[in-house]
């Protein structure tokens, strides 16, 4: 199967590296807006491919959507990232015609494909993509609750004193310092709840590292962060492209779940080769429901932000 990323920096590059070093693609294109970029980097990738033993065919253009014709997934990293202060929401102004122009471009070459959305601020650029498309809402998924539910497992383990392996976390809601959702309820250690093993203020510091885990690395790195983002990235298009049905929280286009209509926001979805077949509507207590309907609310209050480009 074909996959393009859009976008060859930090996340768009290390979201090809790692589907190219998992092996499912056929063919994988990377493209940028920067000359010679994409080409550099997808050379430099293909010179690894005998000694990781991968044989995907990784092609860099400059702009050239024609390059990415027939594509079955594409991901979307176009964009700016922050910068140590700031947060997602202040890059929608640059951010949101990047990525509205990508949508477009894309469609013309590869109108049946289904796009994983990693741009910032990710729940917004997810629905603007939905929106500006008319693409169905099961082809149009947003990634953050891989990564988020990601960090929430490696704080669980810090504090477990274990591998981040043993443990199970998810992270639902916005992909905002303030809006994410993770659900130290749910959360286990090779199958026991963390409440049984952690005290009530660890758990609460590992929700509030967890929440901030994309500005703690920013704020260490002076730009936002890549590996993580990039495996997760890699991950939703694994299970998209080997049809694999795996749980996964994404940002999906809600009409009736949990309680919401039209918007994108994070919750347990099933990912195969339709994208996203089904919505998991976990049964929250009273307190999760209010930190849900909260983080829908800010995210609709930045989706309104989105009335000119979708003019
Ligand atoms: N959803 C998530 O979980 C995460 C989202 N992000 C977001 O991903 C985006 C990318 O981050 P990085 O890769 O670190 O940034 P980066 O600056 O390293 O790379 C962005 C790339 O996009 C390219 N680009 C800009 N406009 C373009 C266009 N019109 N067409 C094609 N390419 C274009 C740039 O030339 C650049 O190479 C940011 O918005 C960041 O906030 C980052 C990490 C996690
Ligand atoms: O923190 C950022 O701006 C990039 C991102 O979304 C993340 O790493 O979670």
């Amino acid at each position: 199967m074909k996959v393009t990323v859009v976008g060859a920096g930090n996340v768009g590059a290390t979201v090809a590296n790692v589907i190219a070093l998992k092996g499912f693609a056929s063919e994988l294109v990377l493209l940028d807006i920067k000359e010679g970029v994409s080409e550099g980097k997808a050379m430099d990738m293909m010179q690894t491919s005998h000694m990781m033993n991968f044989d995907t065919t990784i092609v860099g253009c400059t702009n050239d959507y024609s390059k990415t014709a027939d594509s079955s997934v594409v991901v979307i990293t176009s964009g700016i990232p922050r910068k140590p202060g700031m947060t997602r929401e202040q890059l929608i102004g640059t951010n949101a015609g990047i990525v509205k122009s990508v949508v477009d471009q894309v469609l013309q070459y590869s109108p049946n494909a289904i796009f994983v959305i990693i741009s910032n601020p990710m729940d917004t650029m997810t629905y603007l993509a939905l929106k500006a498309s008319g693409v169905p809402k099961n082809r149009i998924i947003g990634m953050g609750g891989m990564l988020d539910s990601s960090r929430f497992r490696y704080y669980l383990s810090q504090a477990l004193g274990c591998t981040p392996t043993d443990v199970d976390g998810m992270v639902i809601g916005g992909h905002g310092d303030k809006t994410m959702i993770p659900l130290a309820r749910f959360a286990t250690y090779k199958g026991i709840p963390v409440s049984q093993l952690l005290d009530k203020e660890t758990i609460d510091k590992v929700v509030a590292d967890t929440m901030v885990g994309g500005a703690t690395l920013t704020g260490l790195l002076g730009t936002s962060a890549w590996y993580a983002p990039g495996a997760a990235g890699a991950t939703v298009v694994e299970a998209i492209v080997t049809d694999a049905k795996k749980l996964i929280p994404c940002c999906a286009y809600l009409e009736g779940e949990y309680g919401e209509t039209d918007v994108c926001v994070g919750v347990p979805v099933v990912l195969g080769k339709n994208g996203i077949e089904k919505i998991v509507d976990v049964k929250l207590n009273e307190e999760e429901q209010k930190l849900f309907d909260a983080s829908v609310a800010a995210v609709r209050t930045m989706n309104a932000a989105l009335a000119d480009v979708l003019k």
